[in-house]
């Protein structure tokens, strides 16, 4: 059963789904704007997504740009993402590269839930996450597939795999090909959300999808990511803020 977590003043797990918003500027300036938009919008949790920057910078760079968002977001959790091509991101890195970024990152102490994709190597991953604990943050290990709704086993035996690597959140990202893709995702999710303690995110995304955005009350999903506006989705089938805070009060 979902244990809550805590992250500076949130409670992830108990009450209403929270909402996330994407930071999805190109560089430092887009990215301030984007923030102060967000900001606005008072979201529960931010991600920046580093992969949306036009160029991967050196690491001291990428370090003003996070610290400069930590000071804006306050004590609003702040996850970190770098999502890799291949799973439906914006660059493709060397898989040394890829943890050498990851490891960096979890020493640094302006976020607070660093994004790990699971599908990287174990030992690997595994160092990074302990770094990340030894420095106090959370590790949030993740899958996505932008073609497909793997079946059920294989969905299973990843989210064993989060576990194993200590994993503390687990998020899972899908693109339905019919309804039955849907409604199997918020299944399996209540499934896993029932039997394990670690909370757990999922969407199927595209227009498709947008009920399982919705439903975390009843799937178990704890959180669910909304758009600062139409063109600012960081995925397909993201719902913009203001009507998904309507919709999942009222649903409440
Ligand atoms: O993993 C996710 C979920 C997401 O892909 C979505 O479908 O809303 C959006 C991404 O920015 C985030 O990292």
């Amino acid at each position: 059963m979902t244990k809550p977590i805590k992250i500076n003043n949130t409670l992830l797990g108990s009450g209403i789904p929270k909402i996330a918003v994407s930071i999805t500027g190109k560089d430092k300036l887009q990215i301030i704007s984007q923030v102060n938009q967000i900001m606005k919008l008072a979201p529960d949790v931010v991600e920046w997504r580093i992969d949306y920057l036009s160029c991967i910078p050196n690491y001291e760079y990428l370090h003003s740009i996070l610290s400069k968002i930590r000071q804006l977001t306050k004590s609003i959790p702040l996850i970190c993402t770098f999502r890799s091509i291949a799973e439906g991101g914006n660059y493709h890195l060397s898989e040394q590269q890829y943890l050498k970024l990851l490891s960096k990152l979890s020493q640094d102490n302006s976020l607070d839930i660093l994004d790990i994709e699971i599908n990287h190597d174990t030992k690997l991953i595994s160092k990074v996450i302990q770094q990340l604990h030894a420095n106090q943050k959370l590790a949030l290990g993740s899958l996505h597939d932008f073609r497909i709704t793997p079946d059920n086993d294989f969905i299973l035996n990843k989210i064993a795999n989060m576990q194993a690597v200590s994993a503390d959140i687990f998020k899972l990202a899908f693109m339905p090909t019919n309804s039955q893709d849907v409604l199997r995702l918020m299944t399996i999710t209540r499934n896993i959300a029932d039997s394990y303690d670690e909370p757990i995110i999922t969407m199927s995304m595209g227009a498709l999808g947008k009920t399982s955005r919705i439903s975390g009350n009843t799937s178990g999903s704890v959180l669910t990511f909304g758009s600062l506006s139409q063109h600012n989705e960081s995925a397909p089938g993201q719902i913009c803020v203001k009507n998904l805070k309507n919709i999942l009060k009222t649903i409440q």
